[in-house]
Protein backbone atom coordinates (compact mmCIF):
# COMPACT_ATOMS: atom_id res chain seq x y z
CA UNK A 1 0.00 0.00 0.00
CA UNK A 2 0.88 3.58 -0.39
CA UNK A 3 1.43 4.87 3.11
CA UNK A 4 1.90 8.59 4.27
CA UNK A 5 3.48 9.31 7.68
CA UNK A 6 2.93 12.74 8.88
CA UNK A 7 5.64 13.12 11.51
CA UNK A 8 9.74 12.31 11.33
CA UNK A 9 9.81 11.72 15.34
CA UNK A 10 11.28 8.84 16.90
CA UNK A 11 7.76 7.60 16.83
CA UNK A 12 7.27 8.52 12.91
CA UNK A 13 10.17 6.96 12.07
CA UNK A 14 9.98 3.66 13.94
CA UNK A 15 6.27 3.26 12.52
CA UNK A 16 7.79 3.74 9.57
CA UNK A 17 10.63 1.30 9.53
CA UNK A 18 7.89 -1.25 10.37
CA UNK A 19 5.80 -0.68 7.31
CA UNK A 20 8.36 -0.79 4.68
CA UNK A 21 9.37 -3.77 6.57
CA UNK A 22 6.46 -5.02 5.50
CA UNK A 23 6.38 -4.13 2.43
CA UNK A 24 4.59 -0.90 1.96
CA UNK A 25 5.58 2.15 0.06
CA UNK A 26 6.39 4.98 2.82
CA UNK A 27 6.72 8.66 2.80
CA UNK A 28 7.78 10.06 5.50
CA UNK A 29 6.66 14.12 6.71
CA UNK A 30 8.42 16.21 8.21
CA UNK A 31 6.84 20.04 9.32
CA UNK A 32 10.51 21.31 9.00
CA UNK A 33 12.43 21.75 5.29
CA UNK A 34 15.83 21.64 7.06
CA UNK A 35 15.03 18.61 8.84
CA UNK A 36 14.12 17.20 6.13
CA UNK A 37 17.48 17.79 4.13
CA UNK A 38 19.32 16.34 7.44
CA UNK A 39 17.50 13.37 6.94
CA UNK A 40 17.98 12.55 3.70
CA UNK A 41 21.56 13.48 4.27
CA UNK A 42 22.35 11.29 7.27
CA UNK A 43 19.04 8.68 6.62
CA UNK A 44 19.29 9.28 10.57
CA UNK A 45 17.32 11.16 13.07
CA UNK A 46 20.53 11.69 15.27
CA UNK A 47 18.88 13.28 17.96
CA UNK A 48 15.72 11.50 18.43
CA UNK A 49 16.45 8.28 17.51
CA UNK A 50 20.45 7.79 16.88
CA UNK A 51 21.90 5.30 15.62
CA UNK A 52 18.80 3.83 13.77
CA UNK A 53 19.26 4.12 9.74
CA UNK A 54 16.28 5.07 7.99
CA UNK A 55 16.99 2.91 4.41
CA UNK A 56 16.31 4.65 1.12
CA UNK A 57 13.55 3.15 0.39
CA UNK A 58 11.73 5.45 3.02
CA UNK A 59 10.57 8.43 1.27
CA UNK A 60 11.48 11.70 3.20
CA UNK A 61 9.47 15.28 2.32
CA UNK A 62 8.18 18.09 3.90
CA UNK A 63 5.57 19.21 0.83
CA UNK A 64 1.88 18.59 3.68
CA UNK A 65 0.35 17.14 -0.40
CA UNK A 66 2.68 13.73 -0.05
CA UNK A 67 -0.42 12.07 1.07
CA UNK A 68 -2.38 13.24 -2.32
CA UNK A 69 -2.57 9.43 -3.49
CA UNK A 70 -1.94 8.04 0.04
CA UNK A 71 -4.25 4.53 0.86
CA UNK A 72 -3.35 4.79 4.74
CA UNK A 73 -2.76 7.87 6.26
CA UNK A 74 -0.28 8.09 10.36
CA UNK A 75 -0.26 10.95 12.23
CA UNK A 76 2.79 10.62 14.53
CA UNK A 77 3.11 14.31 15.52
CA UNK A 78 2.88 15.72 19.03
CA UNK A 79 -0.30 16.20 20.46
CA UNK A 80 0.14 20.13 20.33
CA UNK A 81 0.41 19.54 16.03
CA UNK A 82 -2.42 16.98 15.57
CA UNK A 83 -4.86 19.27 14.87
CA UNK A 84 -2.40 21.76 12.69
CA UNK A 85 -1.56 18.63 10.84
CA UNK A 86 -4.90 16.75 10.72
CA UNK A 87 -6.17 20.40 9.05
CA UNK A 88 -3.59 20.72 7.04
CA UNK A 89 -3.92 16.92 5.73
CA UNK A 90 -7.74 17.27 5.43
CA UNK A 91 -7.47 18.98 2.49
CA UNK A 92 -5.03 16.46 0.57
CA UNK A 93 -6.22 13.09 1.49
CA UNK A 94 -8.69 11.40 -0.03
CA UNK A 95 -12.15 10.43 1.36
CA UNK A 96 -12.25 6.70 3.04
CA UNK A 97 -8.53 6.63 3.53
CA UNK A 98 -8.12 5.28 7.27
CA UNK A 99 -6.32 7.80 9.31
CA UNK A 100 -4.32 5.71 12.01
CA UNK A 101 -3.22 8.58 14.96
CA UNK A 102 -0.35 7.13 17.68
CA UNK A 103 0.02 10.56 19.09
CA UNK A 104 -1.06 10.56 22.57
CA UNK A 105 -2.90 13.16 24.52
CA UNK A 106 -5.62 15.36 24.24
CA UNK A 107 -6.66 18.28 22.24
CA UNK A 108 -6.03 21.55 24.29
CA UNK A 109 -7.21 23.59 21.09
CA UNK A 110 -10.81 22.01 20.53
CA UNK A 111 -12.03 21.67 24.78
CA UNK A 112 -9.86 18.96 25.27
CA UNK A 113 -11.28 16.26 22.71
CA UNK A 114 -9.81 12.93 22.20
CA UNK A 115 -7.82 13.39 18.80
CA UNK A 116 -10.07 10.59 17.12
CA UNK A 117 -12.78 13.40 17.56
CA UNK A 118 -10.21 16.22 16.23
CA UNK A 119 -9.44 14.06 13.36
CA UNK A 120 -12.98 13.57 12.69
CA UNK A 121 -13.93 17.36 12.60
CA UNK A 122 -11.22 18.26 10.40
CA UNK A 123 -12.00 15.33 7.67
CA UNK A 124 -15.61 16.07 7.90
CA UNK A 125 -16.60 12.62 9.18
CA UNK A 126 -15.38 11.00 5.67
CA UNK A 127 -12.39 8.99 6.71
CA UNK A 128 -12.15 6.17 9.74
CA UNK A 129 -10.16 7.22 12.38
CA UNK A 130 -8.10 4.48 14.12
CA UNK A 131 -6.19 5.24 17.99
CA UNK A 132 -2.75 2.65 17.45
CA UNK A 133 -1.47 3.00 21.22
CA UNK A 134 0.28 0.99 23.44
CA UNK A 135 3.44 -0.18 25.46
CA UNK A 136 5.75 0.88 22.73
CA UNK A 137 9.07 2.87 23.27
CA UNK A 138 10.19 3.67 19.31
CA UNK A 139 13.96 2.76 20.27
CA UNK A 140 12.72 -0.93 20.82
CA UNK A 141 10.05 -1.40 17.91
CA UNK A 142 13.32 0.64 15.47
CA UNK A 143 15.60 -2.33 16.92
CA UNK A 144 12.77 -4.93 16.21
CA UNK A 145 12.34 -6.15 19.49
CA UNK A 146 8.68 -8.19 20.07
CA UNK A 147 6.04 -5.34 20.62
CA UNK A 148 2.39 -5.75 21.15
CA UNK A 149 0.07 -3.01 20.26
CA UNK A 150 -3.71 -2.19 20.24
CA UNK A 151 -5.52 -0.49 16.52
CA UNK A 152 -8.63 0.83 18.18
CA UNK A 153 -11.66 2.27 15.85
CA UNK A 154 -15.04 2.84 15.96
CA UNK A 155 -14.91 1.63 12.34
CA UNK A 156 -13.92 -2.63 12.77
CA UNK A 157 -12.69 -2.64 8.89
CA UNK A 158 -10.55 0.60 10.00
CA UNK A 159 -9.00 -1.31 12.51
CA UNK A 160 -8.44 -4.80 11.01
CA UNK A 161 -6.75 -2.78 8.17
CA UNK A 162 -4.30 -1.37 10.31
CA UNK A 163 -3.56 -4.74 12.34
CA UNK A 164 -3.15 -5.97 9.08
CA UNK A 165 -1.11 -3.25 7.66
CA UNK A 166 1.50 -2.77 10.44
CA UNK A 167 1.35 -6.42 12.16
CA UNK A 168 4.68 -8.62 11.33
CA UNK A 169 6.94 -11.30 13.10
CA UNK A 170 7.65 -8.92 15.76
CA UNK A 171 5.00 -6.10 16.01
CA UNK A 172 1.72 -8.20 17.25
CA UNK A 173 -1.31 -5.83 16.81
CA UNK A 174 -4.69 -6.70 18.38
CA UNK A 175 -8.26 -4.64 17.49
CA UNK A 176 -10.80 -2.69 19.71
CA UNK A 177 -13.88 -1.47 19.46
CA UNK A 178 -13.39 0.96 22.34
CA UNK A 179 -11.49 3.87 21.17
CA UNK A 180 -12.54 5.92 23.83
CA UNK A 181 -10.53 3.93 26.06
CA UNK A 182 -7.88 3.32 24.04
CA UNK A 183 -7.39 7.23 23.71
CA UNK A 184 -7.71 8.29 27.42
CA UNK A 185 -5.57 5.57 28.73
CA UNK A 186 -2.73 6.46 26.15
CA UNK A 187 -3.39 10.40 27.29
CA UNK A 188 -3.21 9.70 31.22
CA UNK A 189 -0.78 7.46 31.50
CA UNK A 190 1.72 9.93 30.36
CA UNK A 191 0.74 11.88 33.86
CA UNK A 192 1.39 8.90 35.99
CA UNK A 193 4.65 8.03 34.29
CA UNK A 194 5.93 11.89 35.20
CA UNK A 195 4.67 11.11 38.53
CA UNK A 196 6.04 7.99 39.05
CA UNK A 197 9.37 9.75 37.66
CA UNK A 198 9.08 11.88 40.15
CA UNK A 199 8.78 9.42 43.32
CA UNK A 200 11.99 7.78 41.58
CA UNK A 201 13.93 10.72 41.40
CA UNK A 202 13.05 11.26 44.85
CA UNK A 203 14.46 8.22 45.88
CA UNK A 204 11.24 7.02 47.12
CA UNK A 205 10.38 3.12 46.96
CA UNK A 206 9.01 0.60 44.83
CA UNK A 207 5.94 0.39 47.35
CA UNK A 208 5.67 4.30 46.41
CA UNK A 209 5.33 3.45 42.41
CA UNK A 210 3.48 0.29 42.36
CA UNK A 211 0.75 2.81 44.78
CA UNK A 212 0.98 5.39 42.27
CA UNK A 213 0.67 3.35 39.40
CA UNK A 214 -2.49 1.14 40.25
CA UNK A 215 -3.85 4.12 42.08
CA UNK A 216 -3.09 6.08 38.78
CA UNK A 217 -4.64 3.54 36.77
CA UNK A 218 -7.99 3.92 39.00
CA UNK A 219 -7.95 6.99 38.35
CA UNK A 220 -7.57 7.06 34.65
CA UNK A 221 -10.51 4.27 34.02
CA UNK A 222 -12.98 6.21 36.69
CA UNK A 223 -12.44 8.83 33.94
CA UNK A 224 -12.38 7.12 31.15
CA UNK A 225 -15.78 4.94 31.95
CA UNK A 226 -17.24 8.06 32.51
CA UNK A 227 -16.52 9.55 29.34
CA UNK A 228 -17.89 6.04 28.13
CA UNK A 229 -14.88 3.82 27.45
CA UNK A 230 -15.27 0.33 28.37
CA UNK A 231 -13.57 -0.75 31.84
CA UNK A 232 -11.84 -3.47 30.50
CA UNK A 233 -9.94 -1.51 28.15
CA UNK A 234 -7.97 -0.05 30.98
CA UNK A 235 -6.15 -3.57 32.02
CA UNK A 236 -5.09 -3.96 28.36
CA UNK A 237 -2.37 -2.63 26.18
CA UNK A 238 -3.30 0.70 25.41
CA UNK A 239 -4.36 1.18 29.62
CA UNK A 240 -1.92 -1.26 31.69
CA UNK A 241 0.21 -2.10 29.34
CA UNK A 242 1.20 1.27 28.76
CA UNK A 243 1.25 2.29 31.89
CA UNK A 244 3.55 -0.67 32.63
CA UNK A 245 6.34 0.19 30.12
CA UNK A 246 6.24 4.43 30.54
CA UNK A 247 6.63 4.37 34.20
CA UNK A 248 9.53 1.25 34.48
CA UNK A 249 11.27 2.07 31.38
CA UNK A 250 14.67 4.81 31.15
CA UNK A 251 13.03 4.93 27.82
CA UNK A 252 10.20 6.84 28.57
CA UNK A 253 10.59 10.51 28.27
CA UNK A 254 7.85 10.85 30.84
CA UNK A 255 9.36 9.00 33.71
CA UNK A 256 13.13 10.71 32.82
CA UNK A 257 11.62 14.15 33.02
CA UNK A 258 10.06 13.54 36.70
CA UNK A 259 13.01 12.21 37.81
CA UNK A 260 14.53 15.21 37.20
CA UNK A 261 12.21 16.82 38.70
CA UNK A 262 12.49 14.86 41.96
CA UNK A 263 16.32 15.49 42.06
CA UNK A 264 15.34 19.03 42.26
CA UNK A 265 15.66 20.50 38.37
CA UNK A 266 12.59 23.13 37.90
CA UNK A 267 10.30 22.05 35.05
CA UNK A 268 11.38 23.93 32.34
CA UNK A 269 14.87 22.34 32.80
CA UNK A 270 13.72 19.12 33.11
CA UNK A 271 11.28 19.80 29.39
CA UNK A 272 14.72 20.99 28.53
CA UNK A 273 16.85 18.58 29.12
CA UNK A 274 14.78 16.14 27.72
CA UNK A 275 14.68 17.53 24.04
CA UNK A 276 11.88 15.76 22.87
CA UNK A 277 7.98 15.80 23.50
CA UNK A 278 7.22 15.02 27.24
CA UNK A 279 3.32 14.72 26.75
CA UNK A 280 2.83 13.91 30.15
CA UNK A 281 3.09 17.86 30.68
CA UNK A 282 0.07 18.79 28.36
CA UNK A 283 -1.82 15.87 29.76
CA UNK A 284 -1.44 17.15 33.27
CA UNK A 285 -3.62 19.54 32.16
CA UNK A 286 -5.59 18.35 30.21
CA UNK A 287 -6.57 15.33 33.03
CA UNK A 288 -6.73 18.67 35.46
CA UNK A 289 -9.29 20.37 32.84
CA UNK A 290 -11.23 17.26 32.50
CA UNK A 291 -11.80 16.43 36.41
CA UNK A 292 -13.03 19.82 36.78
CA UNK A 293 -15.47 19.47 33.76
CA UNK A 294 -16.61 15.56 34.58
CA UNK A 295 -16.49 16.03 38.37
CA UNK A 296 -14.56 13.07 38.59
CA UNK A 297 -12.23 12.59 41.02
CA UNK A 298 -8.52 12.29 39.86
CA UNK A 299 -6.00 13.42 43.05
CA UNK A 300 -2.93 12.36 41.57
CA UNK A 301 -3.80 14.24 38.33
CA UNK A 302 -4.33 17.50 40.41
CA UNK A 303 -1.35 17.10 43.25
CA UNK A 304 1.01 16.83 39.80
CA UNK A 305 -1.15 19.69 38.41
CA UNK A 306 -0.19 22.30 41.39
CA UNK A 307 3.42 20.86 40.79
CA UNK A 308 3.75 21.72 37.55
CA UNK A 309 1.72 24.16 36.80
CA UNK A 310 1.20 26.27 40.15
CA UNK A 311 5.13 25.74 41.76
CA UNK A 312 3.44 23.53 44.42
CA UNK A 313 6.11 21.07 46.90
CA UNK A 314 6.14 17.98 45.74
CA UNK A 315 6.55 16.72 49.32
CA UNK A 316 3.35 18.78 50.33
CA UNK A 317 1.98 16.62 46.79
CA UNK A 318 2.52 13.57 48.31
CA UNK A 319 1.28 14.32 52.18
CA UNK A 320 -2.10 15.48 50.33
CA UNK A 321 -2.19 11.74 48.70
CA UNK A 322 -1.41 10.24 51.70
CA UNK A 323 -3.43 12.26 53.85
CA UNK A 324 -6.65 11.91 52.00
CA UNK A 325 -9.88 10.36 53.86
CA UNK A 326 -10.34 6.44 54.30
CA UNK A 327 -11.34 5.19 51.01
CA UNK A 328 -12.53 1.38 49.73
CA UNK A 329 -10.45 0.84 47.40
CA UNK A 330 -13.67 -0.32 44.89
CA UNK A 331 -15.47 2.87 46.00
CA UNK A 332 -17.15 5.18 43.31
CA UNK A 333 -15.65 8.83 43.82
CA UNK A 334 -17.74 10.54 40.65
CA UNK A 335 -17.57 13.71 42.18
CA UNK A 336 -14.97 16.20 44.06
CA UNK A 337 -17.53 15.87 47.09
CA UNK A 338 -17.10 12.32 47.97
N1 LIG B 1 8.56 7.88 20.95
C1 LIG B 1 7.81 6.85 21.31
O1 LIG B 1 8.32 5.81 21.76
C2 LIG B 1 6.31 6.92 21.17
C3 LIG B 1 5.57 5.74 21.22
C4 LIG B 1 4.20 5.81 21.13
C5 LIG B 1 3.56 7.02 20.96
N2 LIG B 1 4.31 8.16 20.90
C6 LIG B 1 3.59 9.42 20.72
O2 LIG B 1 3.82 9.90 19.40
C7 LIG B 1 3.75 11.33 19.39
C8 LIG B 1 4.99 11.87 18.71
O3 LIG B 1 6.06 11.55 19.57
P1 LIG B 1 7.57 11.31 19.15
O4 LIG B 1 8.11 10.37 20.14
O5 LIG B 1 7.71 10.97 17.72
O6 LIG B 1 8.13 12.76 19.45
P2 LIG B 1 9.60 13.31 19.25
O7 LIG B 1 9.84 14.30 20.31
O8 LIG B 1 10.55 12.17 19.06
O9 LIG B 1 9.48 14.05 17.85
C9 LIG B 1 8.55 15.05 17.67
C10 LIG B 1 8.62 15.49 16.22
O10 LIG B 1 7.56 16.41 16.00
C11 LIG B 1 8.07 17.47 15.22
N3 LIG B 1 7.25 18.66 15.43
C12 LIG B 1 7.41 19.64 16.35
N4 LIG B 1 6.47 20.59 16.18
C13 LIG B 1 5.72 20.20 15.14
C14 LIG B 1 4.61 20.76 14.46
N5 LIG B 1 4.08 21.92 14.86
N6 LIG B 1 4.07 20.08 13.42
C15 LIG B 1 4.58 18.90 13.05
N7 LIG B 1 5.64 18.32 13.63
C16 LIG B 1 6.19 18.96 14.67
C17 LIG B 1 9.51 17.62 15.69
O11 LIG B 1 10.28 18.26 14.70
C18 LIG B 1 9.92 16.17 15.86
O12 LIG B 1 10.39 15.64 14.66
C19 LIG B 1 3.60 11.77 20.86
O13 LIG B 1 2.26 12.06 21.14
C20 LIG B 1 4.05 10.54 21.64
O14 LIG B 1 3.43 10.44 22.91
C21 LIG B 1 5.67 8.14 21.00
O1 LIG C 1 8.75 8.10 26.11
P1 LIG C 1 7.37 8.36 26.56
O2 LIG C 1 7.21 8.46 28.04
O3 LIG C 1 6.78 9.54 25.82
O4 LIG C 1 6.46 7.11 26.14
C1 LIG C 1 6.40 6.71 24.81
C2 LIG C 1 5.25 5.76 24.55
O5 LIG C 1 4.03 6.42 24.80
C3 LIG C 1 5.36 4.47 25.30
O6 LIG C 1 4.30 3.61 24.93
Amino acid sequence: MKITVYGAGSWGIALSLVLAHNGHQVTTWTHREEQCRQLRETRMNAKLLPGVHIPEQIALTSEIDCARDAELVVLAVPSFAVAETAEKAAAIVPAGVPIVNVGKGLDAAHDYCRFSETIDRAFDGQNPVVALTGPTHAEEVARGIPTAILAASASRSAAELCQDVFMNEVFRVYTSSDIIGAEIGGAFKNVIALAAGIADGLGLGDNSKAGLMTRGLTEIARLGVTLGAKQETFAGLSGMGDLIVTCTSMHSRNRRAGILIGKGKSVQQAMEEIGAVVEGYYATEAGHHMAQKTGVSMPITSELYHVLYEGGDVHRGIAALMGRSKKDEHESETTWLT
